[in-house]
């Protein structure tokens, strides 16, 4: 990996407001680098500096250890090419007559050059699948057709140094994944150095190898993805509470966003409650102790349940049984386990029919060592009832808990 870029103690102002303090980074070519962080940070004024767009107050900036201070806009713009966050093309020009825009930096009056410039643009625009686009007046094209054309403009100035501000921004959550997965292209096939401003952390997430994170006009924290995507980060940068939960096949952190922890102050009657819930009926409320700071455990659930997949992507432990199977010996004794280990269990509107049995009679086995809190949103004639047994440890069990109706009582309690 050669370092492609480095930015040496910059610093930049607008009139006498500090907009970026000290900023020091280096990308490595073949890089695909978020830089995130909260509006007005300074994330575009950073994209900014690098173009020379904007001339730092303080610090120098390397490209291939070459200050670009020193390097003529028409040679800079060999190197770097920029996709700004204003999308809009005024006037009547066509897709390829923007896209040929991009060859300027090397506009010579040789016919023979002229055909390389077109083969370029034919092949900047091929590439970003926008050739039958290319009588088209721009300002005809849709959103994502615009973002792609001003991409295709940028590829034609064969950068080394892509910058992206926002590339995302106007973009449905389908033309937001393909975009990215071309850029991602760009990055792997060709070799292209790829900054993007971004806002959403799990796009971000999904194609950045590496995230520059800015706070006050500094940066935060830089590093691979998986050091700088975490809880605490992102709590510090953008007061919000989240959960990281990563990605099976890919590793990639994913962001569940809970809130902000409004009642993480006022104190709890516990710290560990062990839920029995399924079917979506304990959603809510399992979202509602994450935000309270209760250690959970959820179980015995099927995978792939409703409640299954939230246990998971909040990261509580979860004793969890193959799907669509009745819960196995071995998965109860775990259970029970969890169960005498918390200091309370709460059943959230549970069915009681055959599938949730041996729940119930796990937690009848300890009924009188434990605090008992029982939901009852929906009334318990509305369920199945189709096992008697289910049914009759249930009331057993309900008859020594706290019933609760609504999930405020639930919320006065816990
Ligand atoms: N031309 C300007 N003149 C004066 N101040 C400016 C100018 N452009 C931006 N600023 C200020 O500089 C700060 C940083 O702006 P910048 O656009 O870099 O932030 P940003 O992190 O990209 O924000 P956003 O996420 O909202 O796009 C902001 O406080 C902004 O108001």
């Amino acid at each position: 990996m050669s370092l492609l870029l480095k930015v040496e103690n910059l610093d930049f102002k607008y009139q006498d407001t500090d907009v970026l303090k000290g900023i020091n980074l280096e990308v490595n070519a073949g890089d695909f680098v978020g830089i995130l962080g909260p509006n007005g940070c300074g994330k575009t004024t950073l994209l900014n500096n690098i173009n020379q767009w904007l001339k730092p107050h303080r610090g120098s900036i390397y490209l291939k250890n070459i200050n670009i201070r020193k390097l003529k806009p028409k040679i800079l713009a060999k190197h770097i090419a920029t996709v700004p966050q204003d999308t809009s093309i005024e006037m009547s020009f066509t897709v390829e007559q923007v896209v040929l825009m991009g060859r300027n930096p090397y506009l010579v009056n040789f016919e023979a050059e002229k055909e390389r410039d077109f083969a370029i643009a034919e092949e900047s625009m091929k590439y970003m699948d926008i050739w039958h686009l290319k009588e088209k007046p721009v300002r005809e094209l849709s959103g994502g057709e615009k973002q792609r054309v001003l991409i295709a403009r940028a590829l034609a100035q064969e950068p080394e140094l892509l910058l992206l501000d926002e590339p995302t921004s106007h973009l449905d959550i389908n033309y937001q994944w393909e975009l990215l997965g071309f850029l991602k292209k760009l990055c792997l096939n060709r070799g292209i150095t790829i900054i993007a401003v971004m806002h959403d952390i799990n796009l971000a997430s999904m194609f950045c190898d590496k995230i520059i994170l800015l706070k006050d006009h500094k940066i935060f924290k830089m590093g691979p993805l998986i050091d700088v995507i975490n809880e605490k980060n992102i709590k510090e940068v953008f007061n919000m509470d989240v959960h990281v939960c990563f990605q099976e096949y890919t590793g990639r952190p994913v962001i569940v966003f809970l809130g902000r922890k409004e009642n993480i102050n006022i104190p709890r009657p516990f710290n560990t409650l062990h839920v029995i819930c399924g079917g979506g009926e304990g959603e809510k409320l399992l979202h509602y102790l994450k935000k309270r700071g209760y250690e959970v455990s959820v179980g015995v659930l099927n995978k792939g349940d409703t409640d299954w997949l939230t246990a998971k992507m909040l990261g509580f432990d979860v004793i969890e049984e193959v799907p669509f199977s009745p819960i196995s010996d071995e998965k109860i004794e775990e259970n029970t386990k969890y169960v005498k280990k918390s200091e309370a269990v709460l059943l959230a509107d549970v069915p009681f029919g055959y599938g949730n049995l041996k729940n119930l009679v796990c937690l009848k086995n300890i009924l009188h060592q434990k605090k008992i809190f029982v939901m009852e949103e929906r009334a318990i004639e509305s369920r199945d009832y189709t096992n008697g047994m289910a049914s009759q440890i249930y009331r057993d069990i309900r008859d020594r808990a706290v019933v609760l109706h609504s999930f405020d009582e639930l919320k006065s309690f816990l």
